[in-house]
């Protein structure tokens, strides 16, 4: 249905998806074998909520949604979504967004047991096009994904702007 309207994309294992609507990795790993057999490129959310990253277990959270949620020849995008950054104005500080995606990097290739597949990997949380261009400077990071801000045309449009301006980097 979704390809018939167009659809090249599809978002998967979104904080509320998984709060809200009962979206386990399991789950979340079945509608990306379902999506890559329609033909879509699954966009996989993972993140921490804040008491996990405060008490230390951000690592093992973010290990555990990309061994249970991928699958072994994914393809498709990652989204690296802290949940405590999503709506409330809050981004990580560039060092820890860096620790954060070397770990993820590190951790895809297991999961998917080849060095062959690069998965694009995006931040998601709070995105303006403020924060844009540093944002996209931070080695290993290849895109946004931006909610309430691309809900208002000029402040995506400004974010859009903001990513073509920046100079892309080599590919870690
Ligand atoms: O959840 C998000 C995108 O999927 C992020 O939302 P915000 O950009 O509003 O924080």
């Amino acid at each position: 249905m979704l390809t018939e309207l167009g659809a090249r994309y599809v978002i998967l294992g979104h904080s509320e998806r998984r709060q809200n609507h009962g979206e386990t990795d399991a789950v979340i790993r079945q509608k990306v074998k379902a999506a890559t057999a329609a033909g879509l490129i699954p966009i996989v959310c993972i993140g921490e909520h804040l008491a996990e990253r405060n008490e230390g277990r951000a690592a093992s959270v973010l290990a555990g949604q990309i061994e249970g949620s991928l699958t072994r020849g994914f393809r498709g995008i990652v989204a690296y979504e802290p949940v405590w950054a999503i709506g409330s104005g809050i981004t990580p500080s560039h060092e820890e967004l860096q620790r954060k995606l070397s770990l993820i990097r590190a951790l895809l290739p297991m999961r998917l047991m080849t060095d062959d597949i690069r998965v694009p990997v995006l931040y998601g949380g709070s995105v303006t096009s403020v924060q844009t261009p540093s944002l996209l400077s931070i080695d290993g990071l290849d895109g946004v994904l931006v909610g309430s801000a691309s809900l208002e045309a000029q402040s995506f449009l400004d974010i859009i702007r903001a990513a073509t301006e920046v100079p892309s980097s080599s590919p870690s």
